[in-house]
């Protein structure tokens, strides 16, 4: 039996860890308060999908939004992983798209229940090729850009999120353990808006990386 490759974490089916409200400006252009704590949730493995393959318009929502955001992949295993060793648990980078049914989540806030419908479903995470730790020596100085159909809506920098990498794995490991082949949403900057049938989703990191995904309807 061959080695596991950490480049295809995905295939693995670890967990996917998503911070929401990491940056001030998104935070407030959607009226939520600048969280003194991580918000988290998770979204399961069924949830990745890969260039080549569309991201899927849920059939229970009518504004389904794009949140370009940077992902963490774990590479070494911890509990209560301290910040200063925090980055030796970090194999790579992915560039992500936290999909999100903007009026289902809004509609699950209001009755005060959890996101999963807004979130988790099938195709709500797709993600660039991965990138090696090595080429991205400061993941906290990047700048993260999503354009739809050639128009730009994301343009922010990681500088800008409330709490640092460091920081979101020391927190998140002491309540959950963080395993080989898992992926952490970082957050995303502000600029999120809708998306249509047929749309073309391009975004980047710096000049890195680009990664392309178009919008369809379940057949
Ligand atoms: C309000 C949200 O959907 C939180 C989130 O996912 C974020 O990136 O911020
Ligand atoms: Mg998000």
């Amino acid at each position: 039996m061959s080695a596991r490759n950490i480049a295809r974490f995905w295939e693995w089916g670890r967990k996917i860890i998503c911070v929401g409200r990491n940056y001030a400006d998104h935070a407030m252009e959607l009226k939520n308060a600048i969280p003194s704590e991580p918000v988290l949730f998770l979204k399961p493995p069924s949830a990745y999908v890969r260039e080549g393959s569309p991201i899927l318009l849920p059939f229970y929502t009518s504004n389904l939004h794009h949140e370009v955001e940077l992902g963490v992949v774990i590479g070494k295993a911890g509990t209560a992983i301290p910040q200063s060793s925090a980055m030796d648990h970090v194999a790579g980078y992915v560039l992500c798209l936290d999909m999100t049914a903007r009026d289902v989540q809004d509609e699950c806030k209001s009755k005060g229940l959890p996101w999963t419908l807004a979130k988790a479903f099938n195709t709500s995470c797709p993600i660039s090729d991965f990138i090696p730790k090595e080429k991205i020596p400061d993941p906290g100085s990047i700048n993260l850009w999503l354009k739809v159909n050639d128009i730009v809506k994301q343009n922010g920098n990681t500088s800008q999120m409330i709490f640092s990498i460091p920081y979101l794995i020391n927190y998140i490991s002491e309540i959950i353990s963080l395993e080989e082949g898992d992926l952490i949403l970082t957050g995303t900057p502000k600029g999120v808006s809708s998306v249509q049938e047929q749309d073309e989703l391009q975004a980047g990191i710096d000049d890195i990386l680009t990664m392309t995904f178009k919008v369809d309807r379940k057949s």
